[in-house]
C-alpha cells in the first residue's frame, strides 16, 4: 500500500471510530485504541484546544530541576538536528512527565508546530493533546510512533511522530526525546528520536560514572592526606609510583627524588621484609630497620601486595607505636604533692628539697626504709615535674635476672624491643632497688646519663634519649660504694638531688591523719562510722610501724575487717602492735632464719659483683674458698663463676 492508501485507510478507521465510538477489531493497534478510547472523555478530536503551557516560576522550577538533562540532551539534539534537514524535521525534549524542555525545530514545521502551540513549557499530557507518542511511550518506556491519524487530535493529522525514553542503568527515566516529520514527509528520520535517547543516556552514564570518580579520588586523596601513615608504591618492575607526604616526612626524603627509581637501588630492606616481597605476602605491623642512604630508620610496617603485581609498603609512625608501648608498660603515676597529705614537719622539709631538684634536670635519688612511699613520692615529683606529660617507666632492679639485664634494659634491634630509656621518652624512668644493678649495667647507665645516647643490647646505633632519672633504695648506697659493689661515679650523678623520706615511727602527725583518713575511707566504703578508743589509738601510736605506710594499710585493712563493733578497743588491736614488738607476736611465719639471712646477703653480693667470687668474697669478707662452698650449699651455683 503506498504512503497516500495508508493514511487514507487510517484516516477512514478514525473518522468511523469518532463516528461510531469503536473500531474493528484488529484495525488499530490496541494501545493506541485504548487510549482513543479514554479521549472520547475529554478531548474534542476536531476543535484544537491549546494545550496548557508552564510560564513564570512554575516554568522556572521544571527548568532548574531538569538542568541537567537538558544540558546533555541539548548537545545531542543540537548535533542530530543539524546533521539532518532542518526543514524536515522537529527535534522535542520532555521530562518525565511530558512538560517540553526544548524544541529544535525550522521553517515551514516550526511554523505549524508553533500555531499548535509546541514550545517550551506545553505539556504534552493524553488529557490535553490527546492520544500522543509521549503518553504511549509513557506507559510502556517503548520506542513509540504515530503516524497521521493515528493521533486522536485531528490537527495532528498532519505529523509523524516518534518517541524514545532516556532510561539510564538504574531504571531512572529522565525524560523523552520526540521527533516529528510531516505526515507525507519521509518517516526514516522518526529513528532520530530513539538514537538521541541512546546518545542521551550513554552521556548521562559517562557523566555519572566521571562523577563518582572524581568523587571517589577526591575521598582517596584526602584519605592519603590526612592519614598519619606514610606509604610507599611500587610497581611489578619495582620503580617507585607514589609516596605520601608523611613517607616523605618519615624518611626525611622529597617525593621528586624517588618517584621513577628503583626501590631496591634506594632502600635496603631487612630479610623478613624481602622475603614477603618475594613470596608476594602481606605483612601486617612488623618493626623493623631499613637503610636510606646510610641511615638506618626504625620503623612499623605493613606490607600489602596488590593483584597488579605492585606493593604498598604503609610506614606507621614509630612515636605513636611507642606511645603505644610507653602505655601498655607505664605506671599510672598518681600521686601528686598533694595527694601525699604532708602533715609533719620532717616531711614538709622532704617536699621542699624534692620541689628543689624538680627545677633541676638531674636525677634524684630518694632514700627511705621499705614501704615509707619512695615510690609515691617519685610519682609526685614526676607529676609536679616538666616530665608530667611522659610517661612514667618503673623497672624494680630486683626483679631483673642477671642474665636478661642487659636485654630488659638496653632492649635489642633483633625483635626490635626499645629500651628502657627510650620507653622514658620525654618522662620519668624510675629505678626501685638501684643497688641490684649489676657493675656492667651501671657502667652503660653512667654512660647513658653522661651522653644522652643509648645503644641497644645488640646494635651500634645511637639513639638519642631525654628522661628524667629517679633511683631509690632502701639500704646505704654510700656503703655499697665503699664496698667497692656500686660505681662511686654512678653515685656521685645519681645522687646529684637526695631525698630522704624519713620512716613513719618518726612522723606521728602523719600517721595520726593516715589513721583518720583510713577511717573515712572505711565509712565511705562501709557506710559505717567507727572510732577508735583512745587507748587504742595510743597503741597505733606508739608502734614503731617497721614496714611503715604498707605495713600500716595492710594491717589497719585486717584489724578493721576482724572488728565487727563500731568501736575500736585495744582489744581489739593485735598483741604485738600493743606491746610495740616489732612483729606480731601470733605469727612468725615471715621470720627468717639466720642461715637465711646469709643465703640472700650472699646472692645479692654475688649479683651486684656480676658473681666476680673474688670481689664478692671481699665485699662480704669472707675467704674465696668459703664463699664458694657456702655458694654450693645454699645451691646458689648460677653456671660458670665469672671469677677473673
Ligand atoms: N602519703 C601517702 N598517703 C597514703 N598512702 C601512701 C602515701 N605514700 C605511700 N602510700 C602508700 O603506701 C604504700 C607503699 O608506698 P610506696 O610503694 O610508695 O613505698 P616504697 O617505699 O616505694 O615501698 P617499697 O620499699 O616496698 O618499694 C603504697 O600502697 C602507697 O600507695
Amino acid at each position: 500500500m503506498d504512503k497516500e492508501s495508508y493514511h487514507h485507510d487510517l484516516k477512514n478507521k478514525w473518522k468511523m471510530f469518532i463516528h461510531h465510538g469503536w473500531a474493528s477489531e484488529g484495525s488499530v493497534n490496541s494501545v493506541t485504541l485504548r487510549s482513543w478510547q479514554k479521549c472520547l472523555k475529554h478531548c474534542d478530536p476536531r476543535r484544537w484546544k491549546m494545550p496548557i503551557k508552564a510560564s513564570g516560576q512554575t516554568l522556572q522550577t521544571i527548568l532548574s530541576r531538569n538542568g541537567e538533562f537538558i544540558r546533555v540532551s541539548r548537545r545531542v539534539v543540537e548535533d542530530h538536528f543539524t546533521l539532518v534537514s532542518g526543514d524536515e524535521v522537529a527535534l522535542v525534549v520532555l521530562d518525565p512527565h511530558g512538560w517540553t524542555l526544548e524544541v529544535q525545530s525550522a521553517g515551514e514545521l516550526a511554523t505549524q508546530l508553533q500555531h499548535l502551540g509546541v514550545g517550551v513549557g506545553m505539556s504534552w499530557a493524553e488529557e490535553e493533546i490527546g492520544t500522543n507518542v509521549y503518553s504511549l511511550c509513557r506507559d510502556t518506556h517503548l520506542y513509540t510512533r504515530l503516524e497521521g491519524a493515528e493521533h486522536f487530535s485531528e490537527s495532528l493529522h498532519a505529523f509523524s511522530m516518534s518517541a524514545a525514553a532516556v532510561i539510564d542503568y538504574c531504571g531512572n527515566v529522565h525524560g523523552y526525546i520526540v521527533c516529528i516529520v510531516k505526515a507525507s514527509a519521509d518517516t526514516h528520520y522518526l529513528h532520530l528520536s530513539h538514537a538521541c535517547g541512546v546518545e542521551v543516556a550513554n552521556f548521562i552514564y559517562i557523566e555519572n560514572e566521571q562523577k563518582n570518580t572524581n568523587k571517589v579520588l577526591c575521598q582517596h586523596n584526602a584519605v592519603i592526606e590526612c592519614m598519619d601513615d606514610g606509604f610507599i608504591c611500587w610497581d611489578a618492575q619495582t620503580v617507585i609510583t607514589m609516596i605520601n607526604p608523611q613517607a616523605q616526612l618519615l624518611l626525611n626524603v622529597k617525593q621528586e627524588s624517588l618517584i621513577g627509581k628503583n626501590i631496591r637501588n634506594e632502600f635496603v630492606f631487612p630479610p623478613a621484609l624481602n622475603e614477603a616481597i618475594s613470596q608476594r605476602t602481606k605483612l601486617p605491623q612488623k618493626q623493623i630497620v631499613i637503610e636510606y642512604r646510610g641511615e638506618f630508620i626504625e620503623l612499623m610496617v605493613t606490607l600489602r601486595p596488590l593483584s597488579d603485581g605492585s606493593f604498598l609498603l604503609f610506614l606507621h609512625p614509630l612515636d605513636k607505636i611507642r606511645k603505644i608501648a610507653q602505655q601498655q608498660i607505664s605506671t599510672n603515676a598518681n600521686f601528686t604533692f598533694d595527694s601525699l597529705h604532708v602533715i609533719s614537719k620532717g616531711m614538709k622539709q622532704v617536699l621542699s628539697v624534692a620541689r628543689r631538684a624538680i627545677k633541676t634536670a638531674s636525677p634524684i635519688l630518694i632514700n627511705g626504709e621499705e614501704g615509707v612511699g619512695k615510690l609515691s613520692m617519685a610519682m609526685a615529683i614526676h607529676n609536679e615535674s616538666e616530665q608530667r606529660d611522659g610517661p612514667f617507666i618503673s623497672v624494680d632492679c630486683q626483679m631483673l635476672s642477671p642474665e636478661n639485664m642487659l636485654h630488659e634494659l638496653l632492649g635489642s634491634d633483633a625483635g626490635p624491643v626499645p629500651s628502657k630509656f627510650e620507653l622514658a621518652q620525654n618522662g620519668t624512668l624510675y629505678l626501685d632497688k638501684v643497688e641490684y644493678l649489676s657493675s656492667e649495667i651501671q657502667s652503660v647507665l653512667l654512660k647513658v646519663l653522661k651522653t644522652g645516647l643509648v645503644m641497644r643490647s645488640d646494635s651500634h646505633r645511637l639513639i638519642p634519649v631525654r628522661f628524667r632519672l629517679i633511683t631509690c633504695t632502701g639500704s646505704s648506697l654510700r656503703d655499697y660504694v665503699q664496698q667497692g659493689a656500686f660505681s662511686r661515679q654512678l653515685y656521685y650523678e645519681i645522687s646529684m638531688s637526695e631525698i630522704e623520706i624519713p620512716p613513719l615511727r618518726k612522723r606521728r602527725d602523719d600517721l595520726e591523719y593516715m589513721i583518720n583518713e583510713i577511717l573515712e575511707k572505711y565509712r565511705n566504703r562501709t557506710g559505717k562510722t567507727l572510732t577508735i578508743a583512745t587507748e587504742a589509738k595510743s597503741a597505733l601510736l606508739e608502734y614503731l610501724w617497721p614496714g611503715n605506710i604498707s605495713e600500716f594499710k595492710n594491717r589497719m585493712e585486717k584489724i578493721f575487717m576482724g572488728c565487727g563493733k563500731l568501736v575500736l578497743e585495744l582489744e581489739d588491736i593485735p598483741l604485738d602492735i600493743r606491746q610495740n614488738n616489732n612483729c606480731a607476736a601470733d605469727d612468725v611465719s615471715h621470720l627468717i632464719s639466720l642461715a637465711e639471712v646469709e643465703m640472700q646477703a650472699i646472692e645479692h653480693v654475688c649479683r651486684v659483683c656480676d658473681w666476680n667470687l673474688s670481689k664478692a668474697a671481699d665485699v662480704l669478707k669472707i675467704g674465696r674458698t668459703t664463699l664458694w662452698r657456702k655458694l654450693k650449699n645454699y645451691n646458689l651455683y648460677p653456671g660458670p663463676f665469672n671469677d677473673e
